[in-house]
Order: structure tokens, then sequence, then C-alpha cells
């Protein structure tokens, strides 16, 4: 007998076992679930607005440049000397630990519906942002480069 149940917990997929229920694990083994138990089985996908919502990102102003890019130029973000684009390396322990952050600034990268060029090598991360609505920096890649040196560790 399987008696299972599906629920969403904010953006987690949790799978509920009634009491009972046969449990087939991708191992083999089969268990009865004895109470009631859950499991977090996944992750909602976290998709971009439609692209009907999506407002044009306006370059960023001088004054926006002082008081928002500056910071992240002292924190090793650098301007591209071809380009309004800023870019950084980051080094991980491991590819594990690389793909983790990738992982972590994918989601928020749908979720914006604005997404970095990168380049990934093992545990090297070489990372560019840019606009392409306004061909220049925008109040997103201050978003996500914010983001990116917050969730670096
Ligand atoms: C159609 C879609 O919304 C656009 O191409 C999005 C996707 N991701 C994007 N990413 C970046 N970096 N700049 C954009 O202008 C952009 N636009």
């Amino acid at each position: 007998m399987l008696r299972t149940s599906l629920y969403k917990v904010g953006r987690l997929v949790v799978i509920h076992f009634h009491p009972g229920s046969v449990v087939r694990s991708s191992r083999g083994s089969i268990n009865a679930a004895t109470s009631h138990t859950s499991r977090v089985v996944g992750f909602a996908t976290v998709s971009a607005p439609p692209s009907s919502k999506r407002k044009m990102a306006d370059k960023l102003s001088q004054q926006e440049r002082e008081s928002l890019l500056q910071p992240l130029l002292n924190s090793g973000w650098k301007v591209q000397s071809n380009r309004d684009a800023i870019e950084k390396e980051f080094q991980f322990k491991n590819f594990n630990e690389a793909f983790g952050f990738m992982t972590r600034v994918a989601l928020l990268a749908e979720k914006m519906d604005h997404h970095p060029e990168w380049f990934n090598v093992y545990n090297k991360l070489q990372v560019t942002l840019s606009s392409h609505d306004c061909n220049g920096l925008s109040k997103r890649d201050i978003k996500m480069a914010s983001f990116m040196d917050e969730n670096f560790k």
C-alpha cells in the first residue's frame, strides 16, 4: 500500500508518508513507514515573471556609479576596459563549492530574469555582469554582484 502526499512548503517540495506506506528506495530496499514521516524531495522551479511584464533596465547614472558601483569596485570587481560591464574571479575550495555557489546564483538569475556571463573551470569562476537590455551596467548588475559577494565564503 502506498499512501503518500506531496505538498509545498514555500519552495520546498515535501513528500509525506502515511503509516503503513511501503517505500522503495533508490538502492532497492523496501521500508514500511511506521509513523507519519516527511522528506524534502526537491525544490520548486523558480521561474521568471512573464517577459511581457518585464521592464527595460536603465543604465546607471553617474551618481549611482559613485554610490552603488564604487563599493563593489572596492571589493574586487573591475570595470572592463572595452565594455560597460564588471568582472570578478571567485576561487573556491573545489568544484563542488563552485557549483553550489553557481546554483544559488542561478536561482536568483531566473527569478530576476537577469543572467550572468560566466566561465568555470574546477574551482575557479570568472563572472561578467552587464545588462543586455541597456547595453551597460544597471541596478540589476549591482544586485547580482552584491548577492555573489554576500554568498561567497
Ligand atoms: C528575453 C529575456 O527576458 C531577456 O533576454 C533577459 C534574460 N537575461 C538577461 N540577462 C542580462 N544580463 N541582461 C539582460 O538584458 C537579460 N535579458
